[in-house]
């Protein structure tokens, strides 16, 4: 925000939080003199309404919003207290990073990014554009949606998964080091966000349990079935190993199904890419190299994905393409001795 010159001014329960942001330039730690535009919420789910109440008691702004993972829980508190919600929409920034605190903070986290609104008739028309303005700054997309049916979707697309990532990790904690050698790209991807700060999810999670709990028996009842079909497969009878063969086929191709349907590229339907895959090595101005010979075949490299090599020093690079510039490009990294895996 303060990139696009707006007047931005911090303030934390954690003093040094707010310094350490104003020193990284994300605005003054300085109080405004006067009411502003809008005020912003960032706190844990639990402290928002809290925190809300006391800004529009004290009249710091125009317009008020927060930013919180969960909408239902916000707005009821706020109405509990007794606040006037025409000054207020909640909001949710559909980005995020595995770490928190300033230091963590980048500039283009919320570039392209779906950025959820849930205003009620109730909301002033002022305060929704304040917030579709904050939204545009901030380079993303603005979604709205009804409070309720937002926390069911966040449930299903991002605290569930969180939950799932750590209990597939959590079967990692205490294995042999000879079976942790062996961790590949899926694993890497099925754990990534299993790292993140468990008191930050723990507030995010406390403030939407019912929904999450409405996908995890969903998936529990899929564990409990495939448990099942598993154990059917190592029976001796022709006619139960089948039973378990389709049981467990049919959750792979349900899980196919469903991975189709996230979107890709800006949001766009998912498309099928071809991928052209290079082995690179582990030293500066690689990728630069081989981005570059890409760009002089007249190549659009449309995702990009690296497995680092556990054992050598050296890369394994995807370059995501149209399926018709996969021969090209294939062609051209030959012809510059680039080393292509099939
Ligand atoms: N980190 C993420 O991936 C995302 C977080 N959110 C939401 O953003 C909000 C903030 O999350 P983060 O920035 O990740 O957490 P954070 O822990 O980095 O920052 C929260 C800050 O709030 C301060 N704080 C706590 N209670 C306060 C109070 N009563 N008054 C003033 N300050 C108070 C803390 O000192 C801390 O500096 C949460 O509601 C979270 O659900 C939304 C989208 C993504
Ligand atoms: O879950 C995701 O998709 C993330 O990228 C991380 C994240 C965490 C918390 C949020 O409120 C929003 C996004």
């Amino acid at each position: 925000l303060t990139a696009r010159g707006v007047d931005v001014r911090l303030s934390d329960l954690d003093d040094s939080a707010a310094r350490t942001a104003a020193a990284l330039g994300a605005g003054s730690a300085v109080p405004p003199a006067d009411t502003v535009d809008l005020v912003i919420v960032a706190v844990p789910p639990a402290h928002v309404a809290a925190t809300l109440a006391d800004a529009m008691t004290r009249g710091l702004g125009r317009g008020y919003l927060d930013v919180a993972s969960v909408k239902g829980g916000p707005r009821r508190d706020l109405e509990a207290l007794g606040c006037d919600l025409s000054a207020y929409v909640g909001t949710h920034p559909m980005a995020g990073r595995e770490r928190s605190g300033p230091l963590a903070a980048t500039e283009d986290l919320f570039e392209g990014r779906p950025w959820v609104l849930t205003p009620t008739p109730a909301t002033d028309t002022d305060v929704l554009n304040l917030a579709l303005e904050l939204v545009a700054l901030c380079g993303a997309v603005p979604v709205v949606m009804d409070a309720e049916a937002h926390d069911r979707a966040v449930a299903l697309v991002s605290h569930t998964p969180q939950l799932v990532s750590s209990m597939v990790a959590a079967r990692l904690e205490h294995a042999e080091d000879s079976a942790v050698r062996l961790c590949g790209q899926g694993i890497l991807d099925v754990t990534r966000i299993a790292g993140s700060e468990p008191a930050m999810w723990m507030d995010i999670l406390a403030a939407n349990p019912g929904p999450v709990a409405d996908v995890l028996a969903d998936l529990a009842a899929d564990l409990g079935s495939t448990v099942e079909a598993l154990r059917a497969l190592q029976s001796a009878d022709d006619a139960k190993r089948r039973d378990g063969a389709a049981a467990v086929r049919d959750v792979l191709v349900r899980g196919r199904a469903g991975r189709a349907k996230v979107p890709g590229k800006h949001g766009a339907a998912p498309k099928a890419y071809e991928v052209v895959a290079v082995l690179i090595g582990d030293q500066p101005g690689e990728l630069a190299r081989l981005f570059a010979d890409a760009g002089s075949a007249g190549v659009n490299i449309e995702d990009v994905r690296i497995e680092h090599s556990t054992a050598q020093q050296a890369g394994l690079v995807h370059l995501f393409v149209e399926p018709r510039s996969a021969p090209v490009l294939a062609a051209a990294l030959r012809d510059r001795a680039w080393s292509l895996r099939p």
